[in-house]
């Protein structure tokens, strides 16, 4: 990562911080990955090689500048997608601002739409990080829209471990899949599609 996009990282973060604290309203604040579950993910995404990316929870941007940055060492692109038109506008603007806008394919969408419409094993690459109380309903498409040897990334498994409980236990008894928890951030659950 060049010197330029890590500052741009570095302040978007920060302005997220001070934003979600003076925000009452959770369903407007920012709530961006942890700089090391960010860097963690992208990481994964270079080792991976995987081309085909999909993110399910843009909010401004702050993950989708960490995957896009990735995809372009890959030769990939990413799908990212945010049912708030305002946040996805901020995250076009900062994406076009440090020229990564080409890779990423902005949707103002529902999560469970785009899931709904992936193809089977359309994706290497799956972050989920929206609504988790809706993640145990996603998991017969994620997995499906999942490439086998692909792998999905869910935030908050640590944090907010009550919300995803029914996550969870759908994953842990899905003979198609392998998983493990990285107990980074607020808790990164990783999950490998093996069959
Ligand atoms: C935790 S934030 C995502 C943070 C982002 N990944 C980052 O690190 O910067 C969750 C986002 O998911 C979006 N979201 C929630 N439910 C959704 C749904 N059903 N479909 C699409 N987006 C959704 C919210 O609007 C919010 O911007």
């Amino acid at each position: 990562m060049d010197d330029r996009l890590r500052a741009v990282l570095d302040g978007l973060h920060r302005a997220g911080v001070e934003h979600d604290a003076v925000t009452p309203d959770r369903s407007n604040r920012y709530r961006n990955l942890e700089p090391d579950s960010a860097a963690l993910l992208a990481l994964l995404v270079r080792a991976c090689g995987a081309q085909s990316l999909l993110e399910l929870g843009t909010s401004n941007g702050y993950s989708t500048l960490w995957l896009a940055d990735a995809a372009r060492d890959t030769g990939g692109c990413l799908v990212t997608v945010d049912s708030d038109g305002e946040r996805s506008g901020q995250a076009r603007d900062t994406l076009t601002r440090v020229g990564l806008a080409q890779l990423v394919d902005l949707r103002i969408a529902d999560a469970a739409q785009v899931l709904a419409e992936s193809s089977d094993g359309q994706w290497d690459f799956i972050l989920l990080d929206a609504e988790r109380p809706a993640y145990a309903g996603y998991w017969a498409d994620l997995v499906r829209a999942l490439r086998v040897g692909g792998l999905l990334a869910v935030d908050n498994v640590l944090s907010h471990a009550e919300q995803v409980g029914a996550f969870r236990a759908v994953v842990a008894s899905d003979p198609r899949v392998e998983e493990a928890v990285v107990p980074t951030g607020a808790g990164v659950l990783l999950v490998v599609r093996r069959s």
